[in-house]
């Protein structure tokens, strides 16, 4: 139940305090925070425990395919806040969320190095998957890096990929087709930890508490991909408490087909969440969305789904420390 550790967010464009300085430094996008992103992770990590060094992550906004692909933006699996939050729960002291565009782009790899590595983070050690490219055209490679860390004097660790036990590379791609299939079991064992949702309660048209189920509505990103239908999920609340809950994701084809919502009824809770952020873990898709005839008829199953998802929820178990971070 112990909210994660905090983390620093720092910008790409104000210096780095000095306490970050010096650290061991995973950098990659990391979109999901998936288990081979955590493979890389956790080595940064026994790196900079056993040094007694900072632990910083590198990354880059907005995500480089949606700069290099504005009409096809990556579905980000993980906004750049619940990166924060995973990394936080995986021990990083700060990740640094570089503002990337097309100059930024085109910065030559040793120059990207110098600039960024060796100067503003004065880097003890970097590490990065098996295919690190970076640096004008990907020019610069994992061998590139470890020569110029040995120019520059940093330690440079490239970490394979890693399969799902099965032959098959963990990826961003194959656990959004999973979540757009509605197998969130399967894709929370390909993350190691519920996949997880943040966002704003907004107000919609305030007919869920006359049906006896007011719900949380967050507007996920446009590209989410994310099966309509029913899910048992857990909420954790901007103050850290949290809540069973059952959730809809759909345009709520009984009433007016809008655009999708993410909306949550949370057991056990009365008040106000309006304009409150909070994160949503996803633990099963209990059904698809489906057209009642009656509000009545919805509500009889809107019953059935809360006591199947308060089943679901008392039986699950952690999947992992970080799952247990994030979702317990
Ligand atoms: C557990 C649950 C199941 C739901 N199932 C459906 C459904 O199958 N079909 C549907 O049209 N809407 C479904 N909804 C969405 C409701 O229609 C929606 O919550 C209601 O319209 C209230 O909207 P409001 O938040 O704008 O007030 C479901 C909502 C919940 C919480
Ligand atoms: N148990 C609960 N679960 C979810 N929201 C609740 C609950 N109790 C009170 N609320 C509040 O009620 C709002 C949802 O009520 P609802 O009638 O569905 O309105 P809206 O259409 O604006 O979402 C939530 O945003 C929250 O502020």
């Amino acid at each position: 139940m112990s909210a994660p550790a905090a983390i620093a967010r720092l910008s790409g464009e104000r210096p780095i305090p000095a306490k970050f300085q010096g650290g061991v430094v995973a950098i990659g996008n990391f979109d999901g925070v998936h288990r081979g992103h955590q493979a890389v992770l956790a080595s940064a990590r026994e790196i900079a425990r056993a040094e007694a060094k900072p632990l910083i992550c590198l990354t880059f906004e907005p995500h480089p395919r949606t700069v290099f692909n504005p009409e096809r933006p990556v579905p980000r699996l993980t906004p750049a806040p619940i990166r924060a939050r995973l990394l936080g729960a995986l021990g990083f002291d700060a990740v640094v969320e570089q503002g990337f565009d097309r100059d930024f782009a085109g910065i030559e790899p040793e120059t990207f190095v110098k600039a960024i590595l060796v100067e503003r983070l004065q880097a003890a050690h970097v590490v990065a998957g098996f295919d690190f490219h970076y640096g004008a055209k990907r020019a610069g490679t994992p061998q590139t890096l470890i020569t110029s860390g040995e120019r520059h004097g940093f330690g440079a660790t490239l970490v394979p990929a890693i399969d799902d036990g099965g032959g098959e590379t963990i990826s961003s791609s194959r656990i959004r087709a999973l979540l757009e299939a509605g197998d969130t079991a399967r894709a929370a064992e390909l993350l190691g930890y519920r996949w997880t949702i943040g966002g704003s309660v907004s107000e919609g048209q305030r007919l869920g508490r006359t049906l006896g189920y007011p719900t949380a509505n967050i507007h996920l990103m446009p590209d989410t991909m994310l099966k309509f239908g029913i899910y048992a999920v857990r909420v954790r609340r901007a103050d850290g408490t949290i809540h069973d809950g059952v959730a809809s994701f759909g345009r709520r084809p009984t009433f007016d087909n809008g655009a999708a919502l993410f909306e949550t009824f949370l057991f056990d809770f009365s008040g106000d969440l309006y304009g409150e952020t909070i994160a949503v873990s996803i633990f099963e898709f209990l059904r698809g969305e489906e057209k009642f005839d009656t509000a009545e008829a919805l509500v009889a199953q809107m019953d059935v789904d809360s006591e199947n998802a308060k089943a679901v929820l008392a039986a699950a178990a952690p999947l992992s420390d970080l799952d247990r971070a994030i979702s317990f």
